[in-house]
């Protein structure tokens, strides 16, 4: 006889066994889905999300800077794989405003897939605008793995929530597409930007072929540094070679013959040859200016940078940027880093008023 009269049904053990069994499924599948997750084994965007799809409510900027320096490296990897093929696809979206080719590769719509679905899967709700066109068609599903690298970590040690409607993502897939052809690597990079009520708080500069990265938040903090000192005098100025509009002319005018200039492609390789970067393709300079038109993904990155280390990036008046509403930016650039900024504006013509880039 059984233990105090209790005889147990095989139907009873069995139903018990199904519903404990449930029971578990329910408790550890939240668990499991972020174990997959973190050796980033694909699945639904839910499983590397940052953010749900109810929760429009917060982003915390340092996840959205994890993501973006991974997003930079990702896109990065395409441009070197599409450049390494040596097939890229060349075409022209049509002209700038002074009549040269706007060229889009294989590179730059690769790299803009990635960085894209790994932005967009991850921080749902946000606003992102970026260079090349997003196939929705061709949607890729990248999960994020969830971890904060530990340099990251280091320097910035809370999370820090911004409302997610007051965010602006900004993606340039490859910068310095027109080098990128003509197989001028050093002036390559890819980048990501987040702007907060259109400032810039936080950028990320990758150059894909030295693998080198520079990433900073305003008030948070960088892996990246100024130099010890800059000629104000006569600076080294570096300026775009393919985009020159009348840079030089001006350069010259404003700091005299003295001034070297130094063109170069690429915005963010421009904002970087003003750090101390350790990568020995970089050059060096004490200014960058930029006279013609320009969009806010080439240069939103490179101003969050240079604001985190208490630079400046404005039009050539002086004029903040927002980074919010249109793509494009009048009124030229000028970029600094300890220098007296205002009176650098002072010095150069405004061309706003002037009407001539
Ligand atoms: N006048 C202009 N019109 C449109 N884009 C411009 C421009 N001047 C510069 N740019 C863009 O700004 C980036 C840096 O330019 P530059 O190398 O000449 O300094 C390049 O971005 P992309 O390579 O991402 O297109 C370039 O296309
Ligand atoms: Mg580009």
């Amino acid at each position: 006889m059984a233990p105090m009269g209790i005889r147990l049904s095989p139907l009873g053990v069995a139903v018990f066994f199904l519903l404990g069994l449930g029971v578990l499924y329910h408790l550890y599948s939240g668990f499991l889905a972020g174990r997959f997750s973190l050796f980033g084994l694909g699945g639904e965007p839910a499983g590397g999300a940052a953010q749900s799809e109810g929760d429009g409510g917060a982003v915390d900027l340092r996840e959205m800077l994890a993501v973006a320096v991974l997003a930079a490296e990702r896109g990065g990897e395409e441009v070197r794989r599409v450049r390494e093929s040596n097939v890229l696809h060349e075409k022209s979206k049509g002209k700038t405003r002074e009549g040269a080719d706007d060229k889009m590769t294989s590179g730059d719509v690769l790299s803009n897939r990635k960085m894209f679905y790994l932005l967009k899967t991850t921080f749902p709700t946000v606003q992102i605008n970026t260079e090349e066109h997003v196939d929705a068609s061709d949607k890729e599903v990248i999960v994020w793995n969830r971890k904060i690298p530990e340099d990251i970590l280091k320097e910035i040690a809370a999370p820090k929530e911004v409302p997610a409607e007051s965010v602006t993502v900004w993606i340039d897939p490859l910068d310095a597409t027109q080098e990128y052809t003509e197989d001028l690597r050093k002036y390559v990079t890819t980048m990501v930007c987040v702007a907060v009520n259109g400032k810039p708080v936080l950028g990320v500069i990758h150059k894909p072929f030295s693998e080198y990265t520079a990433w900073a938040m305003v008030d948070g903090g960088s892996n990246v540094k100024a130099r010890s000192s800059y000629n104000e005098k006569t600076p080294k100025i570096i300026v775009s070679r393919s985009h020159a509009g009348m840079v030089k002319q001006i350069a010259l005018m404003t700091f005299g013959n003295q001034t070297s200039i130094i063109p170069a492609g690429g915005a963010g390789y421009k904002v970087l040859a003003l750090l101390d970067v350790p990568d020995t393709s970089q050059e060096k300079a004490d200014l960058y200016i930029h006279v013609t038109y320009i969009k806010k993904w080439d240069i939103c990155a490179g101003n969050a940078i240079l604001k985190a280390l208490g630079g400046h990036m404005t039009t050539l008046s002086g004029k903040e940027i927002s980074y919010t509403g249109s793509d494009g930016i009048e009124g030229g650039l000028l970029a600094s880093i300890k220098m007296n900024h205002q009176a650098l504006v002072r010095k150069l013509p405004d061309l706003e008023k002037s009407g001539h880039p």
